[in-house]
């Protein structure tokens, strides 16, 4: 499925540096090509290799992490997991032709054809690795990383809508998909493992990209999917509840966030822009090392790039920009006070790069907004109707409180929790949706491997007015009831899923986007106009 975004770039060379004959067998340009890819030694420095067994000198055709996708003559990583252990997969890799390991342990009874690297940790030596066979790409580019617990795919469209030119194109790795330069592929994960990230860098670099925006997430932080990416500017949106199932306590989480400003991920940032109205922002400005440079945002009037007279309604926002040298009155029809935040971290970040502030404010009109982030669906309905991704409790009450302040009518919400994802989150997120919604119907999100009565379950915790809320465990279901309900004046907001395009269950994944789903609905129901 990713075999796209991991070329075998040195072959790729080799073989166009190859004279053009009419006639060459199959095989023999194969010889000859692999003759030409480089050694597997380039690729690593003495320090990194602990023990090693068999021939360091032979040439390799790619790199793999996953046995599944091992192609005749790969390096192939063993890294150990939280659910499988790769090395229980390194003999599978050999029978799809892997000719060298890479592993934390060599395993005893090893095929003497193959060659084996020892080292200390092969996450670590899978980032190093893939940086060095695709050529440094992120060197290539003025890399702007995003992080934060919301907000990022939103800043990262920003930066890129900004930083575009008709003659430009910039890179985007995110949740929603990924431009590599000369196409743009959908994403799979906000922020996919090295192997894959140095491979879309290359593309990019490739295809004459000369900036590239990246989202961040705190697992790929954690599990070095970032390890020694070279970032121009870093940005901190945010960080508030969330993936506790996975770091346990909101001090972890943030330590593992700060990590892409402080050096922890092997370099630093020339510049970090940080959101000072953010408590952990604000903590995160104080501690970043002497030798970056910050510029702080938000609405504090400590802020270097900051808000002021904001104004926000249903049609959007307008506020004056202000920076050290400058203001500047900005309309944007983005809505929301959380959004004011976002422009102000893009704007922040181009500020960073050196882009003319006057230049930024006057793109930033034209941004056409996220796909699926407060995505007003009209179909000549008499109520508002929003798809947005709202997944956790504070973007939830940001949301709700937001549109609470400029619906006239009734404000509906229809939102679910996703499954094998923490679930500390869930009463929480039903409490936020009960403090502002006249009326809730909680169904289903992606159960994954989750039964949806457990998640039911804690959701339930949360639950202070049961008159005003209901659970439906159909998706379509809860939004045909919900459209149902709503008249003249009101507010529907669909929370959660956003721009997804299906539903994942334990055993399946089915199509399902709930902006066409409405679409449907309102079309079936022939819901008139007031
Ligand atoms: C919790 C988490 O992040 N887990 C990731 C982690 O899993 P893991 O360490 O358990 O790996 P594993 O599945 O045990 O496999 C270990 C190794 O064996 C290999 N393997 C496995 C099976 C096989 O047949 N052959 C084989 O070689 C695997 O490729 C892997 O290299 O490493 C795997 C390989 O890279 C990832 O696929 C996996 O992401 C899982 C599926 C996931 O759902 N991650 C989510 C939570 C995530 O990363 N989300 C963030 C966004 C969060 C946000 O938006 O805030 C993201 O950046 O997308
Ligand atoms: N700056 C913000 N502060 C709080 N909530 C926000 C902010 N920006 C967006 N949101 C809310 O969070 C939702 C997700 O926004 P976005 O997709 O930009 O975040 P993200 O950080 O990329 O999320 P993910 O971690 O799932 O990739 C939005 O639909 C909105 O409800
Ligand atoms: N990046 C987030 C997205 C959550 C989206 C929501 N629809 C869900 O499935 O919980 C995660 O993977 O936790
Ligand atoms: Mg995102």
């Amino acid at each position: 499925m990713i075999g796209y975004l991991t070329p075998n770039y040195p072959l790729v060379a080799a073989f166009r540096s190859l004279p053009k004959t009419r006639t060459r067998p199959a095989d023999r340009v194969t010889r000859e090509i692999f003759k030409m890819a480089p050694k597997l030694s380039n690729y690593f420095q003495e320090e990194d290799i602990r023990t090693s067994k068999g021939d360091l000198d032979r040439p390799i055709s790619g790199l793999a992490m996953d046995s599944r996708r091992v192609m005749p003559g790969n390096l192939f990583f063993a890294l150990p997991g939280r659910r499988a252990d790769g090395n229980s997969f390194i003999d599978e890799a050999i029978q799809r032709g892997a000719v060298a390991i890479v592993a934390e342990k060599i395993p005893s009874g090893t095929a003497a054809r193959v060659t084996y690297i020892q080292v200390a940790d092969a996450r670590r030596a899978l980032a190093q690795v893939a940086q060095r066979y695709f050529n440094f790409p992120d060197k290539s580019l003025e890399l702007v990383g995003v992080t934060g617990t919301n907000g990022k795919t939103t800043v990262t469209n920003l930066i890129k809508h900004l930083l575009s030119t008709s003659t430009q194109r910039v890179g985007l790795v995110g949740t929603v998909n990924y431009d590599l330069g000369a196409r743009v592929v959908p994403s799979y994960r906000t922020t996919p493992e090295s192997l894959e990230l140095f491979g879309m860098l290359a593309q990019m670099r490739d295809a004459g990209c000369r900036q590239a925006a990246m989202e961040v997430s705190s697992h790929g932080i954690d599990q070095q999917r970032v390890l020694g990416m070279q970032f121009g500017v870093t940005v901190f949106t945010n960080l508030t509840r969330d993936h506790l199932d996975y770091h346990k306590t909101l001090d972890a989480y943030f330590e593992v966030k700060s990590r892409l400003f402080n050096g922890g991920i092997g370099t630093s940032p020339r510049v970090a822009a940080i959101n000072l109205d953010d408590p952990y922002g604000r903590r995160l400005a104080a501690e970043v090392p002497q030798h970056v440079r910050v510029i702080t945002f938000g609405e504090s009037p400590d802020a270097v790039v900051r808000a002021e007279n904001v104004q926000l309604n249903f049609k959007g926002t307008s506020l004056t920009v202000v920076w050290p040298e400058g203001r500047v009155q900005i309309e944007s029809p983005f809505i929301g006070r959380y959004n004011v935040s976002n422009l102000l971290a893009a704007f922040a970040a181009c500020y960073a790069l050196g882009r003319d502030p006057a230049v930024i404010a006057l793109r930033l009109k034209s941004f056409p907004g996220v796909s699926g982030r407060m995505e007003r669906i009209e179909e000549g309905q008499a109520f508002n109707v929003l798809v947005d991704y709202a997944h956790t409790d504070d973007a939830l009450r940001n949301a709700l409180g937001m549109l609470r302040a400029i619906t006239p009518g009734r404000l509906f919400v229809v939102f679910g929790c996703g499954g094998n994802r923490d679930r500390s989150k869930r009463p929480l997120m039903t409490a936020a949706v009960q403090e502002f919604a006249d009326f809730a119907w909680a169904t289903a999100d992606n159960p994954r491997g989750e039964a949806l009565s457990q998640i039911f379950t804690d959701m339930k915790a949360g639950v202070k007015s049961p008159a005003q809320i209901t659970f439906t465990e159909d998706r379509r279901h809860a939004i045909s009831l919900a459209l149902d309900a709503a008249g003249p004046g009101d507010c529907l907001l669909i929370a959660g899923k956003g721009h997804e395009t299906y539903q994942e269950f334990a055993d399946t994944i089915v199509p399902f986007d709930d902006r066409q789903v409405v679409r449907e609905l309102i079309g079936i129901k022939s819901i008139k106009p007031a």
